[in-house]
């Protein structure tokens, strides 16, 4: 797992570890931390060209050390200092490297950060708040036209550190250098489409960090079921879905193909006749049923470990008597798409024991929170919306979009780091909901259920899109368009990189 803290965390392990440690020592860290990335960056440091862009607080402090460390190495290490203040001691060390302050009005400075090899963003970092502020914006924005290396202190600039919102102007970076832990922003977009490679600078916090806020996977944190020796179709997990209807009926197939292809034992399909003879011909691996929208719907459909609900479903009231007998079940059970615009107007039915995943888009999220939340509003501060749906809902809420990230009350909020935005395609989510409810019919807990459906989810998009691998493995420099049944194709491969 990558880990996240919040600022304030981060802030007061700084200073018990300070506390501890000679005067400015954990600065040094950082700055050794960051000129030795640069100096791998650049082909050769000795005469290379580096412009440091300054803030007055310690990030500015940071790039002046590293600067300075860079220049006594014979880099040519020039600063723009931004705004009245600078950190005193780092700009003196700086000078007696031998670097220089560049006068900072207008295009030279801009013509200096274009031109230089290696460009050093230290105009704020944990201690940005809201969108940049001048002289930073305009310093920010010509990074964007920078030919050498962008490598961002801490965090990039412009990003909010604590959640990856983005107020305006934000600096992007190829490389973001961070200390001690990583930040929710660096995890999150849009912040995290703006570090580029982020390196993790070990500044001995590690003692005085108290639990993470926010956890990023690798894949051997996932432990997806693999059938044992003595395993059956009943014992590896019987999902049963609820989906379709006589509009929509492709919801309902691509949902199939997801838990067909997400390990299931077995698939119990149940809906009204024409998505029922439509799943029959395409995934004959699926029992499906024809069931009448009435409570004891699901007792007919035969006995499951996990129920999912809600693709192509309608939102009428015929739907709602579906979704209301799947929740009363005492099951396990994920809501997806119309099941929760359904739930919307019906959110006692969220009273209940048993695991509740809900898997909506920001839209979705809008109407299940209710008056004064909008999307908009809940793809800028996602972390923020996430978290409070998890508790208000009391469900386990895995919010789809540019960063997936999944939450249950009191844990940390997980950030699945596959995405790939060729998922942004009809149907997609449809798959995603088959495959976490397969993988939570095989008794996974719904937190990790969602996390590994999201994981291997985005992951079958990246190897759909990049074709066929090579001698090499996949190519994932030269990628296509993909369609969402693609997504269910590649789930195996997905499955195999797994190990
Ligand atoms: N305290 C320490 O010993 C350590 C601190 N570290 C560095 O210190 C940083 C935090 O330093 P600070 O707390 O001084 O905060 P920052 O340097 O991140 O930001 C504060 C400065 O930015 C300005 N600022 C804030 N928001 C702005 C905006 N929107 N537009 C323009 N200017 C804005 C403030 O006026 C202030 O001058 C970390 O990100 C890290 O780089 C590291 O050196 C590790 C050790
Ligand atoms: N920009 C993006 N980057 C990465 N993933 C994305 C992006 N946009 C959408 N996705 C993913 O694509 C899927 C779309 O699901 P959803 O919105 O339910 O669409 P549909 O209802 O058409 O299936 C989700 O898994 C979501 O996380
Ligand atoms: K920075």
């Amino acid at each position: 797992m990558r880990y996240a803290h919040e600022v304030g965390k981060v802030r007061a392990a700084e200073q018990a570890l300070m506390a501890r440690l000679p005067e400015g020592a954990l600065m040094q860290r950082a700055a050794a931390g960051l000129a030795s990335t640069c100096a791998r960056l650049l082909p050769r440091v000795y005469g290379a060209r580096v412009v440091l862009l300054v803030g007055g607080g310690d990030n500015g402090g940071d790039a002046l050390y590293a600067g300075a460390r860079l220049a006594r190495r014979g880099a040519v290490v020039e600063a723009v200092l931004a705004g009245s203040k600078v950190h005193g001691p780092g700009l003196e060390a700086l000078r007696s490297a031998g670097g220089r302050v560049l006068d900072g009005s207008g295009q030279n400075a801009e013509r200096a950060v274009e031109t230089a090899d290696l460009v050093i963003d230290g105009l704020t970092g944990i201690g940005g708040t809201g969108a940049l502020r001048e002289p930073h914006a305009s310093l920010a924005r010509c990074t964007e036209y920078a030919e050498g290396v962008v490598v961002a202190c801490d965090v990039p600039s412009g990003v909010d550190a604590g959640s990856g919102r983005v107020d305006g102007v934000a600096v992007r970076a190829d490389v973001t250098v961070t200390f001690g832990t990583y930040k929710p922003g660096l995890l999150i977009d849009p912040g995290a489409a703006h570090c580029g490679v982020v390196e993790l600078v070990d500044i001995g916090l590690g003692a005085d960090l108290p639990d993470p806020d926010v956890v990023a996977p690798w894949a051997e944190d996932l432990r997806v079921p693999r059938p044992a020796p003595e395993s059956d179709k009943y014992r590896r997990g019987v999902v049963g879905i609820v989906a379709g209807g006589e509009r929509y009926t492709g919801a309902a197939m691509l949902c199939v193909g997801g838990a067909v292809r997400g390990g299931a034992g077995m698939v119990r399909f149940a809906s009204s006749p024409h998505p029922v003879e439509l799943v029959r011909q395409r995934w004959p691996e699926a029992v499906a049923t024809v069931i009448e929208p009435a409570p004891d719907a699901p007792a007919k459909v035969g006995r499951v470990q996990a129920w999912v609900v809600g693709p192509g479903l309608g939102t009428d009231r015929k739907a709602e008597t579906l979704v209301e007998a799947v929740l009363r079940t005492d099951l396990p059970v994920l809501v997806d798409a119309d099941g929760l615009t359904v739930l919307a107007r019906r959110r006692d039915l969220l009273r209940r024991d048993a695991p509740t995943v809900l898997t909506p888009h920001a839209g979705e999220l809008a109407r299940l929170l209710g008056p004064g939340t909008t999307r908009e509003l809940i793809e800028a501060r996602r972390l923020e919306h996430v978290r409070r749906a998890a508790a208000e809902l009391s469900a386990t809420v895995l919010l789809k979009g540019s960063t997936t990230l999944v939450a249950e009350e009191d844990r940390p909020v997980r950030v699945n780091p596959t995405g790939t935005s060729w998922l942004a395609t009809a149907g997609t989510g449809d798959v995603l909901s088959g495959l976490a409810g397969a993988l939570l019919a095989a008794g996974m807990p719904a937190i990790d259920a969602a996390t590994a459906a999201a994981y291997l989810h985005g992951l079958a998009a990246r190897l759909a899109a990049a074709g066929p691998p090579g001698p090499d493995g996949p190519d994932l420099g030269r990628q296509a368009p993909i369609s969402a049944l693609d997504v269910v194709t590649a789930l195996p491969e997905a499955f195999r990189t797994l190990g």
